[in-house]
């Protein structure tokens, strides 16, 4: 692809996250806004570049209007940096909503709250159900990686790259934040499962709820206890038993409890909120 730096003019830097610089940019052929994710390879070992070839291959193939849209790549040999170009969110990730919310002691409206859930709940049928090949799991999905656009409309995203870093070896595997969305099967040293993107999605849709996590503490062994054990408070009593109810089935401790993606498209509670929204 003919693409290189040259063809953007760097606007302003965003954030810069576990694995690099995310910065806003403008394509100067037309002016349109987008971000680029600035990632050194320099210190990857030939099976961690090979992984992150194959994560931003799979970040191409994955298209839904809820999922932050991959436009481009730049390989820069001399700088070992590799840029991922994807669409700007204009309405920023919803940490920055929850914190702010959190600060005022405002509630976000219910209204609002089932519209993250069922396109979240579709963003992650994209990635679990995907026609052409094998499952893609998020892996790492918080508030910090959703994002909104200028309608208030779900952006799902750093995909796969939450894989290539969580690779043992790679640097970046310091954890920064304290991993409150970790599911009960993960806190067991089982494998990961669609069930447990499932898990970090009702733990997202919690948050937005109470403003914090469904289990807080402050240590890892007294984190890892109280998700093992899944009690958790119901959500603010403002909020409808319809909503209690779908996420705490996302918070089922049991993954074979859990709902899977189909199943949860298909409980009437959802579709009954999806026929309101449509
Ligand atoms: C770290 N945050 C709590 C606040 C810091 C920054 N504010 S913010 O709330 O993300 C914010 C404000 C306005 C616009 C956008 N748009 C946006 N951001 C992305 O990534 C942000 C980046 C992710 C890794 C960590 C650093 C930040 C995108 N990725 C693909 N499209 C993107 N569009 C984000």
């Amino acid at each position: 692809n003919g693409t290189t730096l040259d063809d953007f003019e760097v606007i302003s830097t965003i954030g810069t996250g576990s694995y690099g610089t995310c910065k806003k940019i403008k394509r100067k052929k037309d002016g349109k806004v987008l971000v680029w994710k600035e990632l050194d390879y320099g210190a990857m070992s030939e099976t961690e570049k090979q992984m992150l070839v194959s994560e931003v291959n799979l970040l191409r193939e994955l298209k839904s209007p809820y999922i932050v849209k991959y436009y481009d790549r730049i390989i820069d040999r001399a700088r070992t940096t590799i840029y991922i170009i994807m669409e700007y969110c204009k309405g920023g990730d919803l940490a920055t909503i929850i914190s702010r919310n959190k600060k005022d002691s405002v509630y976000l409206d219910e209204d609002f709250i089932w519209k993250i859930l069922i396109q979240l709940t579709q963003a992650l049928q994209e990635c679990h159900q995907r026609k052409n090949g094998r499952a893609v799991l998020h892996r790492d999905m918080k508030p910090a990686n959703v994002f909104l656009d200028m309608d208030k409309n779900v952006k799902l995203g750093d995909f796969g790259l939450a894989r290539v870093l969580h690779h043992e070896t790679s640097f970046a595997n310091t954890y920064v934040g304290t991993p409150y969305y970790m599911s009960p099967e993960l806190v067991n040293n089982m494998s990961y499962n669609e069930k447990s993107d499932i898990w970090s999605m009702g733990c997202v849709l919690y948050e937005l709820c109470a403003l914090h996590p469904p289990f807080v503490a402050s240590s890892q062994t007294e984190l890892n206890r109280k998700i093992r054990l899944g009690d958790f408070d119901r959500i603010p009593k403002r909020y409808s038993e319809d909503l209690n109810t779908i996420i705490s089935k996302m918070l089922h401790i049991e993954v074979t409890k859990r709902p899977s993606i189909e199943e949860l498209l298909a409980d009437p509670i959802v579709v009954g909120r999806r026929a309101k929204m449509d």
